[in-house]
């Protein structure tokens, strides 16, 4: 009895003139299904070539039906896959969609940023991601934070996500927050350096293939300052806003500056400023300093018109909760320190961002 083999050397017999290999190496075979005695393939061809294939199928068929215990043969010859249709100069098709898009899911997208790095953008939103679930919403929180992701060490959070359908991934969870970072896509240790292209996927990926499931808001951890994955978030999301956080000093204020004209050009209101840091209070003796300088944020808030938010102080608190995996919304819920946050989330709410 013939097998697929024996079929597979009778088509090696005959060569492609276009390609000059066989019929198998040039990959024409497709489909071939051998079912008892029945022979069926497809000959996947240039249509051009049609006619002058055809005395070749006639002497296929004729040397494949005189194999052992082959009844029948069917050849299908269709058009080669390759040849794809002219590209449509005239734009007659709908255009791909451009612009800022909406998540199916996501009601709001809030954007958290800042001007300079290690003024606590991270901790600002993993506590406020952690206050709003204590409000009831449902929140995502996105760590994009390409070059130095810290969320899944502030929420307490390592493994690989995993990807069931190897179509999506399935986001983590922790403290009522779903939650995925950059992080958790490569390993802990690993410097990853992300050029441009390479970026803007990453960031698609997980905003749309991640199951986010229905959210009342996702927070965006983004990196610090005005770059590649600001530029592509306000591009490719609709977003509801951004939050500036800060710190007193002069430094990171002008820093601050900058992220806001960048939001403003790309037409992402800002919905406010955060400045964190603002008063140290003394872990021992409760005693309050303005180690940054005090009132700066707040008079910058007003300058360019939009509100200052909260105020939150610096507090070894807040260090060892986020360093500990539980934001201290979570660890010390009645604390005051947590307090700042849950105050932050409510006003989100009560202005529709949230
Ligand atoms: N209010 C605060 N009180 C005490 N420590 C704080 C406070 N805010 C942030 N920190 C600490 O400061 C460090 C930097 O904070 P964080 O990582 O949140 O900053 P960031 O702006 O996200 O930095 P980067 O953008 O560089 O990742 C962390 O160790 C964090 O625990």
């Amino acid at each position: 009895m013939a097998n697929r083999d024996d079929i597979l050397n009778v088509l090696k017999g005959f060569t492609d003139s276009a390609s000059g290999s066989d019929l198998v190496a040039s990959g024409m075979v497709r489909a071939l299904n051998v079912d008892g005695g029945e022979v069926r393939f497809v000959l996947e061809i240039d249509p051009a070539r049609a006619q002058a294939m055809q005395p070749m199928k006639v002497e296929i068929e004729d040397k494949l039906n005189a194999l052992d215990g082959v009844d029948s043969v069917s050849i299908v010859m269709t058009a080669h896959a390759a040849s794809k249709p002219p590209p449509d100069l005239k734009g007659s098709r709908p255009a791909e969609p451009q612009g800022p898009q909406k998540i199916p899911g996501i009601d709001r997208i809030l954007a958290v940023a800042s001007g300079k790095g290690g003024v606590g953008k991270s901790t600002v939103s993993a506590n406020l991601a952690a206050a709003l679930a204590a409000e009831g919403r449902r929140v995502g929180l996105l760590d994009a934070d390409v070059y130095g992701p810290s969320q899944p060490r502030m929420l307490g959070v390592s493994g690989r996500p995993s990807s069931p359908d190897g179509k999506t991934i399935l986001p983590m969870r922790n403290h009522g927050v779903t939650m995925m970072s950059i992080g958790l896509m490569t390993r802990e240790e690993e410097a990853v350096v992300w050029r441009g292209p390479m970026l803007m996927g990453a960031l698609q990926q997980m905003l749309n293939q991640v199951q986010w499931g229905a959210l009342d808001v996702l927070i965006v951890d983004l990196p610090p300052g005005t770059g590649d994955v600001q530029m592509t978030l306000a591009q490719k999301a609709e977003l509801t806003g951004a939050l500036v956080v800060s710190t007193p000093q002069d430094i990171a204020l002008l820093d601050a500056r900058k992220g806001i004209n960048m939001f403003e050009k790309l037409g992402t209101p800002i919905v406010g400023m955060v400045e964190n840091m603002t008063t140290h209070i003394c872990s021992k003796c409760g005693n309050e300093e303005h180690i940054f300088g005090h009132g700066g944020v707040a008079a910058e808030a007003e300058k360019l018109g939009v509100p200052l938010l909260a105020e939150i102080p610096l507090a070894l608190d807040i260090r060892v909760a986020a360093d500990g995996g539980a934001p201290i919304v979570v660890s010390k819920p009645d604390s005051s320190q947590a307090q700042s946050f849950r105050t932050l989330a409510r006003r989100l709410i009560e202005d529709g961002n949230a």
